[in-house]
């Protein structure tokens, strides 16, 4: 990671966005096929867990969110699984910890106090999650949200922009975004669920991509169909072409409603098969989620005591 280059943006290349296509029955049968197989042997499977802990932006974005919530799910971010299960694992010499916390702008403060540094803060805005109050409120947020300690901003794309094919627009208020950023780093999350095709999809992934977006995310949570995993595909082909095309390497982040170790194990996958190894580090590759991390504790004490906890057991933020 350390000769990691980060995105810079280039200019926008309609012909690109214009020639964009995708084959919607040839993708469909490899998300068949990436959901339906056995994604890892089962003695491996422990460690590809261990390994989705450290993915894992774990997240709270509640109406009700409180500083206590947001103290305990950084607690828990920086101790991600319980001590006994730590020493049955040997994970004791292993400083295990979720890849970030992700929180709304008036949960920074909690979160810098608990973390002191440890951990990124990611922290929503834009207008989260419509993404429809002015442009010069948005980039203020954006701007209070680096200034009170996020070093990772989740920015919502304004959909209208996709849904009218004004990928100027899209481009500009990306390129705006990544510049009241500074260094703190950008997800610009696209809300898949709202964009009805594929294609539209593919080509925001692009716009965002050219604007100089370090993540592309998928969803908020809040739409009704967020991460999938065909358009997960589209995504990560979208950025194993863009690589391809300019060098620089982008982040994938499937947030909303993942939720199982099964499913985390399927998007693991999926990264190792498309983009390779480099894409399941954290600098490039993150979950977005609030409740995967007690599924996947409970796998784990599974697989070190062949017995079943209730959920409730394992601590939730
Ligand atoms: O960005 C993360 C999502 O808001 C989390 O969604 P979730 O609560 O369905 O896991």
């Amino acid at each position: 990671m350390s000769d990691f280059k980060r995105n810079e943006a280039v200019p926008l290349d309609l012909s690109w966005i214009n020639h964009i296509r995708v084959n919607k029955s040839a993708s469909d049968r490899r998300a068949a096929s990436l959901a339906n197989r056995r994604t890892v042997k089962k003695e491996y499977q422990a460690a590809w867990l261990v390994k989705a802990i450290g993915l894992i932006d774990l997240t709270t974005l509640s109406g009700d969110d409180t500083p206590g919530r947001v103290e305990r799910l950084c607690r828990k971010a920086l101790r991600p699984l319980r001590a006994d299960l730590v020493e049955a694992l040997g994970l004791q010499d292993v400083n295990l910890a979720t890849g970030a916390v992700c929180v709304y702008h008036e949960m920074i403060k909690p979160a810098v106090e608990v973390l002191q540094g440890r951990l990124p803060i990611a922290a929503v805005s834009t207008g989260f999650p419509a993404g429809l109050t002015s442009m010069e409120t948005k980039v203020r947020e954006i701007e209070l949200s680096v200034a009170a300690g996020a070093t990772e901003i989740d920015i919502v794309i304004t959909r209208q922009h996709v849904l009218t094919g004004n990928w100027q627009a899209l481009y500009d208020e990306m390129l705006a975004y990544r510049k009241a950023c500074g260094e703190a780093h950008v997800k610009a999350i696209l809300a898949t669920g709202e964009l009805v095709t594929l294609e539209n999809v593919a080509k925001a992934s692009w716009v965002c991509m050219m604007a100089g977006a370090d993540f592309i995310k998928t969803s908020t949570g809040k739409e009704s169909v967020n991460a999938t995993i065909p358009v997960s595909l589209t995504m990560v082909r979208a950025i194993r072409d863009y690589h391809e095309q300019t060098g620089f390497k982008i982040g994938y982040k499937p947030a909303g409603g993942v939720s199982t170790a099964k499913a985390a194990l399927q998007y693991l996958s999926l990264m190792k098969e498309e983009l390779g190894n480099e894409w399941l580090e954290p600098h490039l590759f993150r979950i977005g989620a609030s409740s995967l991390l007690t599924d996947i504790e409970r796998q784990l004490e599974h697989y070190v005591t062949g017995a079943y906890s209730a959920a409730h057991r394992h601590a939730q933020p």
